[in-house]
């Protein structure tokens, strides 16, 4: 098993070889406290287990809710924020075409699924009741605790759209609510409205969802196999928990970025050459933000997608500030690929490429970049994944959820909460002038 290889072939000039030895006691006792649940907050470490242990009742629900909104909708609209959007964004842009969210209506097998409450743009939701006109639509609101501002204001304007386009009793058959099983305002208007609802168990936080009913509802809606997608991450979980160092990709992550972060290297910036990956780095910058930035330390986590990116941010990379270090995700079977076109003639001056495919120019920009940023001073390395399957993705999603969970354990901090999120929400609330902050405003005001 595994679709995935770890490849450090590349760290030779940075990390000698006792340096992975020194550090392993101390990796296998964070492993340990993931693992065995010693660490702290263990509670919130069910996700760990998910691929294997979720409710096969509530997956059936989803797969039928997904039937239904394919049968009766054209576009699904899906409200969350943070890990109750960004797991189901990603899974979507890797596991289709790239142009398949722009696909008209005749052209699609399965309804579009758009994403709303991410912002607080007042345009961007303008935009989106436009683009719905008089499409069909049904609303995937998603939130663990129920009090996000952003996903809060988004339903209450497109449930207020629903019920002004279907009437109240057609509208409430088109919501579907994914939040904790007994808290919140979500849940209270799910116990008020009757909407099909599921739930976002108590021990998974919202960058740990994705493979929760929060990512899976909106995956398999879109057409994806979600069967596939849990085989992957339940074959990932069994190798990942069970092996040691020697054997496991993710260990070695999570030792390496370490390594190299004690060192200076403090920016990790995820790469890719495959634009439907650029939200892959989008969902493992929560991943590992949230998990590991803290108690003043934390490696910043950041993205580039190439070989866009190489016309931009690769100077920097390149000759910038030397505290950075790289891990490329790579796809060693692509989903499809094209000729370079032969013409005859050398006037773009790329004949030389006659006879050559894209993938196999991309493949040489990967080596030479590597190749380049090593040479600059910055350490690389490559998670290698088989191809873009839902089995792929399944393992993918579960090694970078393990490999940071265990970096946060390594770094010494709590991987499973986010306090410091709450500042500015407070200062906002008092901004805004909701009851309870009333002090905090005039604080605030007093300072400005
Ligand atoms: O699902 P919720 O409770 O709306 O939270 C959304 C996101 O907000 C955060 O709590 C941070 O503000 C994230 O951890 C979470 O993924």
């Amino acid at each position: 098993m595994t679709n995935i290889k770890f490849d450090t072939s590349a760290l030779k000039s940075f990390v000698k070889t006792n340096e992975l030895n020194e550090i392993k006691p101390m990796l296998n006792t964070a492993r340990d406290e993931l693992v065995n649940g010693t660490g702290v907050e263990n509670k919130m470490r069910q996700w760990m287990t998910l691929p294997t242990d979720y409710d096969q009742d509530e997956f059936t629900r989803i797969k039928k809710a997904a039937k239904k909104i394919q049968s009766d909708s054209k576009v699904l609209v899906v409200i969350g924020i943070g890990g109750s959007y960004l797991g189901a964004k990603m899974a979507l842009d890797f596991l289709h075409d790239n142009f398949y969210e722009s696909m008209s209506e005749d052209e699609r097998e399965y309804p579009q699924v758009v994403f709303a409450g991410n912002s607080i743009s007042g345009s961007y939701v303008n935009d989106l009741i436009k683009f719905l006109g008089n499409k069909d639509f049904s609303v995937n609101v998603i939130s663990k605790s129920g009090t996000t501002t952003e996903p809060s204001i988004a339903f209450r304007i497109f449930r207020e759209l629903l019920v002004k386009k279907y009437g109240q009793a057609e509208a409430n058959k088109r919501i579907y609510v994914t939040t904790d099983a007994k808290n919140g305002a979500l849940r209270q208007e799910v116990n008020e409205n009757g909407y099909e609802s599921f739930i976002i168990p108590d021990g998974i936080g919202g960058r740990y969802s994705v493979l929760s009913a929060v990512g899976l509802l909106p995956i398999a809606t879109s057409g994806a196999d979600i069967d596939e997608l849990m085989k992957g991450a339940a074959d990932a979980q069994e190798h990942y928990m069970n092996t040691s160092l020697e054997d496991n990709g993710a260990l070695q992550y999570a030792a390496y970025r370490n390594i190299l972060y004690r060192k200076g290297y403090t920016n990790e910036i995820l790469e890719n050459y495959e634009p439907n990956l650029r939200f892959l780095a989008e969902w493992w910058k929560q991943l590992a933000g949230e998990t590991e930035g803290k108690d003043e330390k934390g490696i910043y986590p950041s993205s580039a997608n190439f070989s866009t990116d190489l016309h931009s941010l690769g100077q920097y990379i390149q000759q910038g500030m030397r505290n950075l270090m790289e891990t490329v995700v790579k796809i060693d079977q692509h989903k499809s690929d094209i000729d370079v076109p032969v013409t005859g003639d050398n006037n773009d001056g790329i004949q030389y490429l006659e006879g050559r495919t894209m993938n196999y120019v991309n493949d040489k920009a990967f080596q030479s970049v590597i190749i380049a940023h090593t040479n600059g001073g910055v350490p690389n390395m490559v998670v290698s994944l088989k191809d873009q399957t839902e089995y792929s993705l399944g393992e993918l999603i579960y090694f970078f959820e393990f490999a940071i969970a265990v970096s946060g354990y390594l770094n010494g901090i709590n991987p499973f909460n986010q306090p410091g999120v709450e500042d500015y929400k407070s200062n906002m609330f008092a901004l805004l002038g909701k009851p309870g902050y009333e002090d905090l405003k005039k604080k605030i005001e007093k300072d400005m």
